[in-house]
């Protein structure tokens, strides 16, 4: 596990020669966080990513040996859709993770019907307080254009949801390039994981990793990294 230093940017590299094994290997990963967090105190607090890339993991994750029954699992953003459209989040979740072993885990969705995203973005905040936090492991996800959760760099609100040092849980995003609204846990919340892995894949999202830690302009991945108390891990593969 390579320890790389540019700037103050810090961070571990995971690369594996295939996607298949890097899903293998962070689920092990992940597992083990879990499993070490039930021993601890009884239960376990995981939030997930959605887009395209974490369908295998999510598979290899799902037939892991975990105490899944302890496991509370959350999203770390989600589009202002219902589950049943192929652009939630909970939905893809609902398919791939909660399945098999992990069936019994309890999933806490971010999405609820309501007039506005301000709205649902409050009512989540109330059902989110009384988890177990911090949460113990978050995977997050990154677009080419430097995003991470829903930090686009051109939301409204981006400087709130990146005050490492706010209170909220769970904020509201209006970014023309997310397509539709988006709720998003605030970095604050992110960053204070015990693990936060950062799970991308192929040679464009390597360029554009790179792209957006090295200098100019700091895109969204690049200031969460900063802020992270422990190093976030990168896991990549081809
Ligand atoms: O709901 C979402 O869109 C996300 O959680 C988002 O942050 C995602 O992780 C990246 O956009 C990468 O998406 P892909 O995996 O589709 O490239």
């Amino acid at each position: 596990m390579a320890r790389e230093q540019l700037s103050q940017v810090r961070y571990g590299w995971n690369g594996f020669a295939d996607r298949q094994d890097l899903a293998t290997a962070l689920a092990g990963e992940i597992g083990d966080r879990l499993t070490s967090a039930i021993a601890e105190r009884g239960s376990a607090l995981l939030a997930v990513s959605g887009g395209t890339t974490p369908a295998k993991l999510f598979a290899a994750l799902s037939t892991t040996p975990i105490a899944w029954d302890k496991v509370t699992v959350t999203l770390v953003d989600e589009r202002f859709v219902p589950p049943s459209s192929p652009r939630s989040n909970a939905g893809l979740v609902a398919a791939n993770l909660l399945q098999n072993k992990a069936a019994v885990a309890r999933f806490v969705p971010l999405y609820h019907e309501a007039a506005s995203i301000e709205d649902a973005a409050a009512t989540d905040s109330e059902a989110l307080r009384s988890l177990p936090w911090p949460l113990d492991v978050v995977i997050l996800g990154m677009g080419g254009d430097g995003h991470t959760a829903s930090f686009f760099p051109d939301a409204g609100n981006l400087e709130e949801l990146l005050d490492s040092a706010s209170q909220r849980i769970v904020l509201p995003v209006h970014a023309q390039s997310g397509g539709e609204p988006r709720l998003t846990l605030s970095m604050a919340r992110i960053i204070a994981a015990g693990f936060v892995a950062l799970h991308i894949e192929g040679e464009d999202k390597r360029a554009a990793f790179n792209g957006a830690i090295g200098p100019g302009a700091k895109k969204p991945i690049r200031r969460v990294i900063e802020a992270a108390p422990r190093p976030i891990e990168v896991f990549w593969a081809p």
